[in-house]
């Protein structure tokens, strides 16, 4: 079995990649970073350090590594006669990436049992969307034989992978923690075999619990943490401020989802109890930079905050702590961060309604929109 994957960084060698070995495939890495691929194509093998409450090194042998902006037709050639197509590259990035995958079902043998693909990013249907942008790149009349090659399944994806010391190479250090949730229906009765993964018939649920729980919780703390001075993420928590600041944010996001999906309370409090104690490990050397980064996707409308606050104001149920973060995350000032950079060009330059309007894609009418102008304005002040 061989399976390729887009985007050697922190989660692609640390979980996907891992987890892909694990059920033993032959992994192929795809990425743009010319310094990364000729490591891994250095290395017979990585290791992946998992640190915290029942730790241990877990190594991955037997993958290749193709730079995929110098050697298109050599990874298109790998794609073509792959079981699995991954990406961890980012939301923003599946463009980038779509055209290669179209090219190699191009060329793919129809004979063969149809390529999985499955974005594994931190967004909703990711895999919708790289779908939607493998079909932009195919010829409209070439389409529906082409499709008959791949499934598309959407996935949740979680495990908190830091930044990595560069002293490290290509190893990866990571927490103990994981969760791949893939949808089955897709598939019919032609599952690809992931042990390490679990398949549920609606994604829906887990997306949203995860997004609006690991990360909605994981980017409070950031952006608290990053505007009282503190840099490392597990240090965050120990702030009482900040402490009540995600407890709150994370008491209102559980409201949704208890209501929303039927997730039981008891079960989602224990839920978000464990994700503090993730968030707390001292062994994880992640910081509130890593976490707050590209702040305008974060605020953007189907992401961590927007999404949560505009469905809790659409129901009349409480949203003040979410909309409180988000006048925290307009606080985040870090230059080496190109979206950190442009919100704050865009807060000086465009008028509270204005900002709104563009990063938060609300239209005036919604119910939370007046109350994200006010956050805005208060900023800007
Ligand atoms: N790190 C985590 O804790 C974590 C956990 C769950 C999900 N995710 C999601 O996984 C995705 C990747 O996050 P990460 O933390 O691994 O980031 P990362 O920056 O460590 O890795 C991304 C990799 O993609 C590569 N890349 C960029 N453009 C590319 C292209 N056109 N083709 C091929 N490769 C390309 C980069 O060179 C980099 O190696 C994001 O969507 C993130 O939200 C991350
Ligand atoms: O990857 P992002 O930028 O969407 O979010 C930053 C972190 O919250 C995220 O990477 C978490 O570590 C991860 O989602 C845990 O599963």
């Amino acid at each position: 079995m061989k399976a390729v994957h887009f985007g050697a960084g922190n989660i692609g060698r640390g979980f996907v990649g891992l987890l892909l070995h694990d059920a033993g495939y032959e992994v192929v890495f795809a990425d743009v970073n010319a310094e990364l691929i000729d490591a891994l194509n250095a290395a017979p093998s990585y290791e992946v350090h998992e640190v915290g409450d029942g730790g241990g090194v877990r190594t991955v042998t037997g993958y290749r590594a193709i730079n995929s902006a110098t050697s298109e037709n050599e990874l298109i050639a790998e794609i073509q006669t792959a079981d699995v197509v991954t990406t961890a590259v980012g939301p923003n990035i599946l463009r980038f990436v779509a055209p290669v995958i179209a090219r190699a079902l191009a060329l793919r043998d129809s004979g063969l049992a149809p390529l999985a693909v499955m974005a594994c990013e931190n967004a909703i249907n990711a895999t919708d969307l790289l779908k939607t942008e493998v079909q932009s790149a195919v010829d409209p009349e070439q389409w529906e034989a082409l499709s008959a090659r791949a499934v598309f399944a959407n996935t949740a994806v979680d495990r908190i992978v830091p930044g990595q010391d560069p002293a490290a190479g290509i190893d990866v250090t990571v927490e103990t923690f994981y969760e791949w949730v893939i949808e089955s229906a897709p598939f019919g009765d032609a599952r690809p075999e992931i042990p390490g993964a679990t398949f549920v018939d609606a994604l829906g649920p887990y997306i949203e619990r995860k997004l609006f729980t690991v990360n909605t919780g994981h980017a409070t703390a950031a952006y608290y943490g990053f505007a009282a001075g503190i840099d490392k993420i597990s240090d965050v928590l120990a702030n009482s401020d900040v402490a009540d600041a995600v407890r709150h944010v994370l008491e209102e996001t559980s409201n949704l989802l208890v209501v929303k999906h039927g997730i039981d309370a008891e079960v989602q409090r224990a839920y978000r109890e464990k994700i503090l104690t993730r968030f707390a490990n001292p062994h994880l050397p992640d910081t509130v930079q890593r976490v707050g980064r590209q702040p305008l996707r974060k605020l953007s409308r189907n992401e961590r905050f927007v999404s949560p606050a505009a469905e809790l104001a659409e129901r009349g149920l409480g949203r003040s702590a979410l909309v409180d973060a988000i006048g925290k995350a307009l606080q985040f000032d870090v230059p080496d961060d190109e979206q950190s950079v442009e919100m704050r060009a865009l807060l000086s330059d465009v008028s509270p309604q204005e900002f709104v309007e563009r990063v938060s894609g609300l239209a005036p009418e919604h119910p939370l929109f007046d109350e994200l102008v006010a956050v805005v304005a208060a900023r800007s002040n």
